[in-house]
């Protein structure tokens, strides 16, 4: 069905070139365009689907197969502990380190971007939680291992459970409660006076974008102390000065590179926003079957992607946001060709592909430590460490050995100085890159062009759940981000995808792939000037769409689109109500968040403003109780502020409004008598369309009469409406 939905798109095209040799008008020409770049996006989107694969791992037979599994390196990001609540960090943290895998394999490296004391003190009573809750872990073989979904959802006194379970269950719990008593009552008020001066020196005087390094050992897992198991836990907050661009989540996900890599300097890396938590927790020795397949895995697989997929789901998704359909097409279809993209959490890296290492040297032998010196910087200690990992010595080697955690402290400190990076390789050849808000999909394309592969790994339980924004704003803000950081990709001198697959080994279908994603900041453009075009045609009394029995392919091309689009949620198991839920946030994000997104790429080519990295709100406890959620009206999650970002969709209703009020009228006065050029299948499948907009923006409607957060605010509401009757006006003028 997807070729028919291409064929009947090539005839709009051809009817329109065809067409326009006798009939050339403007507004003909804005609809080719427009109709030229919808097909595009369409062949982006099928080809990527076409090939879809699956692969499944076997862990059992991996730990038959190796004699030692290797180290793996824990990264976790967090930038701001009001917006990122500590007590999230913490269950991410958590779940990782109870992971089913050799503690003294593990050590978990937390970046803190908000420079944030409440953080490291929440670390720190969390890691000895930490020493009663992985024997608890192991021991009863529990499944979902951060705390709050575990307490949230298993009962203790399941039937099967024995004595010492439920006693364990009751103890566990009750440490847990106090564990997060105490740090929320620290971030309501402040972290114990009796603690402050000593641990917490450091923080004084701090700001969040003007501080030195602050880095802290929370726990080292010593040798002799082996029989505790819990693996090192390290807080970082890496320098900076208000001058010195810091590169967001990119230049964080250096710096936890840099520190590890002098401290443990694992083979592989595993990063987690600290918005997601491991749901399996055999998920590291998943990924690592996979990347430690001799045939195939180990000579070509550069990184191990998991879907991102979100617990506490609102019903019916009415925010579109939890890309279900969208992973189970795209994602696996995109596995079918070079491999999935990064997306920036979930995700097992090779540290030596992180260090610019291709698929066809399998190391890089004896560098001349100059040359090491100007890739990664002035630190003795990194350049050795880094020569280690090119060179392929196995980090397990006795010289990896005299790596050691508080003795690296110092140089930790130097290479997570804001000026380390000036002059090295860092964000450009190596690490993660610079350049993108969008810092994942960004580096992944970087190794897809080195010609590495990457795989998707799906097991079952889900790897890893977070949460999805909740409420209108902070979805639309998330949605902006994107759409800028795939233009900055688009527009990357070095990694634009084009530029990748002729320069480079980007594979031409994976290029595609790219170019539907990098399409996010682009289609605003169209979409919008498409519903411009529309509007101007109602109120003028032209159309854009074909007449004659040539109506007839736009129709059925919009019939077979639902259907098909329909039959894949369907087929997904999920309700039409969410089809629809989820067919009209894509219209709403791509003409608010996206156009706004689109908007920030402009200003930021004409050197007006800098792009920015606004952190989601996330929301822990709204969500787990998603699924009770009224759906109704979704009274609770339409919510609106003050952001400009609603500024184009309210014109845009109000644009349909006025032009149903102006067609009405125009028809009335016709009927009396007046002439009217205009065919009455046109009218009809241009008020069909102009419905269609306003039912897609029905909750802007609602938020119009509303006050509160649920309404839009009257200044976004004046401007709009300026903007609507400026448009109007035009149109009129050009009657
Ligand atoms: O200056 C910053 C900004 C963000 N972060 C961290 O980056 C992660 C992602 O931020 P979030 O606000 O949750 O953004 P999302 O839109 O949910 O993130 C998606 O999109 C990002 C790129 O825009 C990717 O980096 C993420 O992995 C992907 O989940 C979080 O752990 C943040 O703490 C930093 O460490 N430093
Ligand atoms: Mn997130």
């Amino acid at each position: 069905m997807d070729v028919l939905i291409l064929i009947l798109q090539l005839l709009l095209l051809g009817y329109r070139v065809i067409s326009s040799f006798n009939n050339y008008t403007f507004h003909w020409l804005v609809a080719l365009i427009c109709e030229t770049w919808f097909t595009l996006s369409w062949i982006f989107a099928i080809t990527t689907q076409w090939n879809p694969a699956v692969i499944q791992t076997y862990p059992e037979r991996l730990l038959q197969r190796v004699e030692e599994v290797p180290k793996i390196d824990l990264f976790v990001t967090t930038a701001d502990a009001v917006l990122e609540p500590p007590m999230m960090t913490v269950n991410t943290v958590l779940s990782l380190l109870a992971m089913e895998y050799p503690s003294e394999k593990l050590a978990c490296y937390v970046s803190d971007d908000g420079c944030s004391p409440l953080t490291l003190y929440a670390l720190q009573e969390a890691s000895k939680f930490a020493k009663h809750w992985l024997p608890f872990c192991k021991n009863f073989n529990v499944q979902v291992r951060a705390p709050f979904k575990y307490f949230e959802n298993e009962a203790y006194d399941d039937h099967h459970s024995t004595q010492e379970f439920k006693q364990q269950w009751l103890r566990m719990k009750d440490m847990y409660d106090n564990l997060s008593r105490r740090i929320e009552e620290a971030c309501r008020t402040s972290i114990p006076s009796s603690r402050l001066e000593a641990e917490f020196a450091d923080f004084s005087n701090t700001k969040r974008d003007n501080h030195p390094a602050i880095i802290k050992i929370i726990w080292e897992n010593k040798k002799e102390k082996h029989s505790e198991g819990l693996p090192h836990l390290i807080y970082i907050s890496r320098e900076k000065r208000p001058k010195h661009p810091h590169h967001y989540k990119a230049g964080a996900m250096n710096a936890l590179t840099k520190v590890s890599g002098l401290m443990t300097n694992a083979p592989f890396i595993l990063n987690v926003d600290c918005d997601m938590f491991v749901n399996n927790p055999k998920i590291a020795l998943h990924a690592m079957s996979v990347l430690l397949d001799p045939e195939k895995g180990q000579k070509e697989v550069a990184f191990v992607q998991c879907p991102q997929q979100f617990y506490g789901k609102l019903k019916n998704d009415p925010l579109g946001n939890q890309m279900v359909v969208l992973f189970k097409y795209m994602a696996s279809g995109i596995a079918g060709l070079q491999g999935p993209l990064y997306g920036g959490t979930n995700c097992f890296h090779r540290r030596k592909v992180i260090y610019g290492l291709s698929p066809y040297e399998a190391e890089r032998g004896n560098m001349p430590e100059k040359k090491l010196k100007k890739e990664f910087g002035g630190s003795k200690e990194l350049v050795n460490s880094a020569a280690h990992v090119l060179e392929g010595r196995g980090t397990d080697s006795p010289n990896n050995n005299d790596i050691n955690i508080s003795k690296s402290l110092e140089a930790a400190n130097q290479v997570t100085n804001c000026g380390y990076e000036y002059g090295t390789a860092w964000g450009v050849q190596i690490g993660w890159k610079y350049g993108s808000i969008t810092e994942d999909v960004l580096t992944g394309l970087s190794i897809h062009k080195m010609g590495w592969k990457s795989e998707f790994c799906t097991p079952e339980p889900m790897a890893f759940t977070g949460v999805a924004p909740i409420g209108l704003p902070a979805a639309m803000s998330q949605q902006k981000r994107w759409a800028t950081g795939m233009l900055e990709i688009f527009f990357n001198k070095n990694y634009c995808p084009l530029l990748c697959t002729i320069f480079g080994k980007l594979h031409f279908r994976q290029f595609l792939a790219y170019m539907w994603i990098l399409n996010w900041g682009f289609q605003p453009i169209f979409e919008v000037s498409y519903v411009c075009l529309l509007t101007f045609c109602i109120i003028t009394n032209t159309n854009f769409l074909p007449q004659g029995p040539a109506i007839l392919i736009p129709i059925t091309l919009v019939v077979i689109h639902m259907l098909y689009t329909l039959s894949e949620y369907l087929a997904t198991k999920l309700s039409i109500q969410e089809w629809w839920n989820n067919q009209r946030m894509s219209r709403i994000y791509i003409m608010n968040a996206r156009f706004f997104g689109f908007i920030a790429m402009i200003l930021k080519l004409l050197r007006i403003s800098n792009t920015v990295f606004d952190i989601t709100r996330k929301d822990q406890n709204a969500s787990s109780d998603g699924e009770n959620s009224s759906d109704d009206d979704n009274g609770g999650t339409f919510t609106f502020d003050e952001s400009s970002v609603f500024v184009p969709g309210t014109t845009i209703l109000l644009m349909q409004l006025a032009a149903m009020v102006i067609k009405f009228i125009g028809l009335l006065e016709s009927r009396s008598g007046n002439n009217n050029n205009n065919n009455g299948y046109g009218i009809i499948c241009d008020m069909l369309c102009s419905a269609y907009l306003i039912l897609c923006y029905l909750p802007f409607l609602k938020g119009i009469f509303r006050r509160g957060k649920y309404g839009i605010p009257s200044s976004t509401i004046f401007r709009s409406a300026t903007l609507a009757f400026l448009f109007v006006s035009l149109c009129y003028t050009k009657k």
